[in-house]
């Protein structure tokens, strides 16, 4: 568990708040066959910071990721990308008077909301929300503007690295409460929705290699152990998981 200025005092069922802490991340380290990818539950109260994450082809270890959103209070909301193109020397201007934050593209969300983000998305989490983040495993965050928090900013490399346009609406969609899908196949991982066990198209995607399996509303069972949603499992390969009829559940695997 992760204390962020941005988290929260009181964590949602099922997780328990650990006294006087604010969890704002929940991380699931992978074991070693599955060490590119990582899980977090996001939980926020307060904006996070206005930032970008670099890719591979910048030169440095790349963080590409992507949310579901869990639970939404009325109004939260998520900026991914800009409303308008904005080249480096206004970007950076913006990220000084802080006017940056009203130039991303801030939409509402709710429940079941689906995004992915390349790197190089200028982004935002606002308040509010409940988050399940899968990313690659790298810790690079590169701060643009923080609403004035005396955290770290890391103006230049983020510009450095920063796509200063719209971000594509066809990496953002809603799941259903009744049927699996595709969420993300590629480059760096793939992702589905679950509804009840596989298919044998996700199955076969999936082949013999390690999953990360993330239950969300029913116990799956791995090798006779139960794994309750809040938590993250990994098995060798999707046909050693049994999943509850209806049950809903993300699978990831590297690529
Ligand atoms: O710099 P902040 O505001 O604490 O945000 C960092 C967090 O934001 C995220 O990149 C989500 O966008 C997390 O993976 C990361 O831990």
């Amino acid at each position: 568990m992760i204390d962020k200025v941005w988290g929260v005092d009181r964590l949602p069922p099922p997780f328990a708040t650990p006294d006087g802490r604010r969890i704002g991340e929940i991380w699931f380290d992978p074991p070693p066959e599955l060490a590119r990818l990582l899980v977090k539950y996001l939980f926020t109260s307060e904006k996070l910071s206005v930032q970008v994450h670099p890719s591979a082809a910048d030169g440095q270890q790349g963080k590409e990721e992507c949310w579901l959103v869990i639970s939404a209070e009325p109004g939260a909301k998520l900026a991914i990308g800009f409303v308008q193109p904005i080249t480096p020397d206004e970007m950076r201007a913006a990220a000084l008077d802080g006017s940056i934050e009203g130039l991303l593209d801030w939409q509402d969300v709710s429940a079941g909301d689906f995004i992915y983000l390349p790197a190089g998305t200028v982004h935002a989490i606002g308040a509010g929300l409940t988050l399940i983040e899968v990313q690659q495993n790298a810790d690079i965050t590169y701060r643009l503007f923080d609403y004035g928090r005396p955290r770290e900013l890391h103006l230049d490399q983020a510009i450095a690295v920063a796509n200063g346009s719209p971000h594509d609406p066809a990496l953002r969609r809603r799941v259903s409460q009744k049927q699996s899908a595709s969420l993300v196949d590629g480059p760096h991982f793939r992702l589905d929705w679950l509804v009840g066990k596989p298919d044998a198209d996700i199955a076969a995607r999936y082949n013999d290699a390690p999953v990360i399996i993330i239950p969300l509303t029913c116990a799956i069972e791995i090798g006779g152990t139960q794994v309750a949603p809040g938590s993250c499992a990994s098995a060798d390969r999707l046909s050693a998981v049994r999943f509850a009829p209806d049950g809903k559940a993300l699978v990831a695997q590297p690529l």
